[in-house]
């Protein structure tokens, strides 16, 4: 099948590239003309795991194509995927322009039968303006369909190909059709595509996404008890989510969500609430807790440091929101960063991705360690603010020797407490007892 998709940053690539790869013929438009030169030349623009090489075989074997020409990248496509953004408006609530825009443009375009497909993440209702938005000056039949997307960064390949579900929320027969065609490569595993009203697919997207950063606040919120009342929230986290209806995923504890999607989507679904009279609570509290989550740390590292952070050096290891991703949006680690900064601290970081994204952000506000090693030096302490794998499993020797003092503030809960204790760390996590060196072995 022929198909488009109009934007190509994180949702569009991997969808133009797996659509590709189940033998459609794909162009993908943007109007990023550095972006389409650089994707037309064969560089992958996002840091995905296992993106690169399937980006390239179907790139050489001509079924990629990139183009800032929306009306020659739209007029063989039978289905039309768009990927805009939807960042938060002033307000909070989802900004529809980029999407409504390239509607009203669409509208002049269509010369045959399309399917408009919002892939992006939108309010409830959005189906119905963009139908309405392509046509005020479209001369042809055409449908509109709701498609969200599920991924997650870091993994975003494999969600794709092997997805949980595929939610299609459309009225219209036709292009049922043609969507479960198109979809029925992906779902081969036994996974469902669930087809639903376009409404019901809209609000599918934010329930989950606003469920998923529920589940995490409110670990959260446990692991504040864990520490206060002396219980580890390991434990507690094990112990629920063994139960099935709970279930072990997304019950890790640390120092807030944050990443492109939880943080505008929670707030977006509080905003469409309040458009039809509802003030939703439970996500309010969400929210609440997750800001106070993002420097959770702080009040452990000032009091350490008996609440003086003047002249102070720290080491931050992760700066990427999650692992495996080169994306900074929302991350923690900033957060952490602009406190011990205004504090009057100065911070080393290391990232294995992420770097070159904070360093347009921050320039040299901060120092880039050229090894996770290496931020260690002269540092009065290590903060952890994301899992990498390669933070895991460290060489704490090194660790060690490099600090200034064996100080650790894990905000991922990446070790062992005792096992801290025993090599001669002072050690502070989340949800778990601090632990101080036994043997204090100061340089
Ligand atoms: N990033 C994720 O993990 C993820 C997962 C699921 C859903 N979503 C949702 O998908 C949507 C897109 O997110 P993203 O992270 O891919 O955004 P992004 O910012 O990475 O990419 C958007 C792209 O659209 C392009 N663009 C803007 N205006 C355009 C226009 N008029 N014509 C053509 N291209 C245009 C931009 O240049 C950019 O390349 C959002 O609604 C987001 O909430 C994101
Ligand atoms: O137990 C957990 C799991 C996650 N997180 C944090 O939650 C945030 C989001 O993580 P994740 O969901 O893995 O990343 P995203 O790539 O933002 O993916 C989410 O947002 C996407 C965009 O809407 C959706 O498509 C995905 O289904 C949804 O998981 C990150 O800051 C994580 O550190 C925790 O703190 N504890």
């Amino acid at each position: 099948m022929k198909i488009t998709v109009v934007g190509t940053g994180y949702v569009g690539l991997v969808t133009g590239t797996c659509f590709a790869e189940t033998g459609n013929d794909v162009t993908c438009v943007d109007i990023d003309v550095k972006k389409v030169e650089k994707l037309s030349s064969g560089q992958v623009t996002i840091y995905e795991p296992g993106l690169e090489k399937l980006f390239e075989r179907n790139l050489k074997e001509g079924r990629l194509h990139f183009t800032t020409n929306l009306e020659e990248g739209i007029s063989e496509a039978a289905v039309i995927f768009l990927a805009l953004p939807t960042p938060p408006g002033e307000d909070g609530s989802a900004d529809l322009s980029y999407i409504l825009k390239v509607a009203d443009q669409l509208g002049h375009l269509l010369k045959d039968y399309k399917i408009i497909v919002d892939k992006s993440t939108v309010p409830v209702g959005t189906a119905d303006k963009v139908h309405a938005a392509i046509a005020k000056n479209a001369t042809v039949d055409f449908d509109v369909v709701s498609n969200p997307e599920f991924l997650r960064e870091g993994v975003a390949v494999e969600d794709f190909m092997k997805p949980d579900r595929v939610v299609i929320g459309t009225s219209s027969e036709r292009a049922r059709k043609i969507m479960a065609d198109l979809y029925a490569p992906f779902v081969r595993q036994g996974n469902p595509v669930i087809f639903m009203d376009e409404k019901s697919a809209e609000l599918t997207k934010y329930a989950a996404n606003s469920f998923l950063a529920t589940k995490i606040s409110f670990m959260n919120e446990i692991a504040i008890l864990c520490e206060r009342l002396g219980a580890d929230v390991d434990m507690v986290r094990r112990g629920i989510g063994s139960d099935d209806r709970i279930g072990k995923r997304f019950l890790f504890p640390g120092i807030g969500y944050g990443g492109s999607c939880f943080p505008k989507d929670v707030q977006a679904l509080v905003k469409s609430s309040q458009t039809v009279d509802y003030d939703f609570r439970i996500l309010n509290a969400v929210m609440d807790v997750n800001e106070a989550q993002k420097v959770f740390l702080l009040p452990k590292i000032e009091s350490y440091f008996e609440n003086n952070l003047q002249g102070k050096h720290f080491a931050l290891w992760g700066l990427a929101f999650k692992p495996n991703t080169d994306d900074i949006r929302e991350a923690p680690a900033l957060y952490i960063i602009d406190r011990l900064l205004a504090a009057g601290a100065t911070v080393s970081a290391f990232d294995p991705e992420a770097m070159p994204n904070v360093k347009q952000l921050l320039g040299d506000r901060i120092h880039f360690a050229e090894h996770q090693y290496d931020a260690l030096d002269n540092a009065d302490a290590l903060i952890i603010a994301t899992e990498w794998s390669v933070f895991r499993t460290p060489d704490f020797e090194k660790i060690r020797t490099n600090l200034k003092d064996q100080v650790i503030f894990d905000g991922r809960n990446l070790f062992e407490s005792p096992r801290m204790q025993e090599l001669g760390f002072h050690y502070e996590s989340v949800g778990r007892q601090a632990v101080t060196r036994l043997n204090s072995i100061s340089k």
